[in-house]
């Protein structure tokens, strides 16, 4: 459905990452992990065709339903609004956007709860609810590819739980195929089938989240020792240990 093959892209003479091969299909979802820097987001962005690989091959259908990690001011457009240019593709650039256009934004912002956002200002709307905005945009596009940088990042725990129960639902419907990246452990563990640890240029980790993010591949990916524990029945929670201090702890 989406894949890289050797894939490699360098920002001017340095590389961010070499020699990824991915590979994800209908029903299923993948987690991305790394420190900051890592490139992650480099990732996503050659993944969803918006940056060009130095090396290898991109495999990926022509609709993608993508949300960037940084949603920077914008001109006042009305959320409903925002949402509905999810639908672009279908509406053609001369086009002009359809009732059932309109009834498909309402039922986006309605599955991630954020009806209310409708006639408001996305310029004024704070982080979480932008990313709320704009992750229905994602949905609303019907794309069955869906790659969201860090859709969490700015999300209180209810937001975040609503954003996992609708991954958990788009994954189990079997058509849908979802790359997420995060600073959450947790989040992959929870709803992702695998995980790609970025721990170096050349070195990635991936295969099964719950396999590959033990404690002891955790402590690499970000250098400082890590806690994973069950906390409710399937739930895990991955902690940083700190040691004496935030600052020692870093190896
Ligand atoms: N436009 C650019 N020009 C040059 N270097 C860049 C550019 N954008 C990003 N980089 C560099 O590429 C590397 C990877 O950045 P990227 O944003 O992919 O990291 P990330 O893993 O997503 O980080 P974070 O967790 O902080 O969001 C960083 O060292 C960054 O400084």
């Amino acid at each position: 459905m989406i894949g890289l093959n050797g894939a490699g892209v360098r920002r001017g003479e340095r590389w961010i990452f070499r020699h990824l091969d991915l590979q994800l299909g209908p029903g299923r979802c993948l987690a991305v992990l790394g420190p900051n820097g890592r490139g992650k987001t480099t990732l996503i962005r050659a993944l969803a065709g918006l940056l060009p690989l130095a090396e290898g091959e991109r495999s990926a259908p022509q609709e993608i339903g993508y949300v960037a990690q940084s949603i920077g001011d914008s001109v006042p457009y009305r959320c409903l609004d925002v949402v509905v240019m999810g639908r672009a593709r279908r509406i053609g650039l001369f086009g002009s956007p359809s009732r059932a256009d309109y009834r498909a934004a309402e039922d986006a912002l309605a599955q991630v709860d954020g009806l209310r956002f409708a006639d408001r200002f996305f310029n004024r709307l704070s982080g979480g609810e932008r990313q709320i905005v704009m992750l229905a945009r994602a949905l609303v596009t019907g794309a069955e590819v869906l790659i969201l940088d860090e859709p969490a990042s700015a999300l209180d725990l209810a937001n975040q739980a609503l954003l996992l129960s609708v991954l958990h639902q788009l994954r189990a419907d079997g058509r849908h195929a979802i790359l997420f990246s995060t600073h959450l452990p947790q989040h992959a563990l929870c709803i992702a089938d695998e995980a790609l640890l970025m721990l170096g240029v050349e070195e990635h980790l991936q295969g099964a989240a719950d396999t590959v993010m033990t404690e002891a591949n955790l402590a690499r990916l970000y250098g400082i020792p890590i806690h994973r524990a069950r906390v409710a029945g399937t739930v895990e929670a991955v902690v940083p240990v700190f040691l004496d201090g935030v600052g020692t702890a870093r190896s």
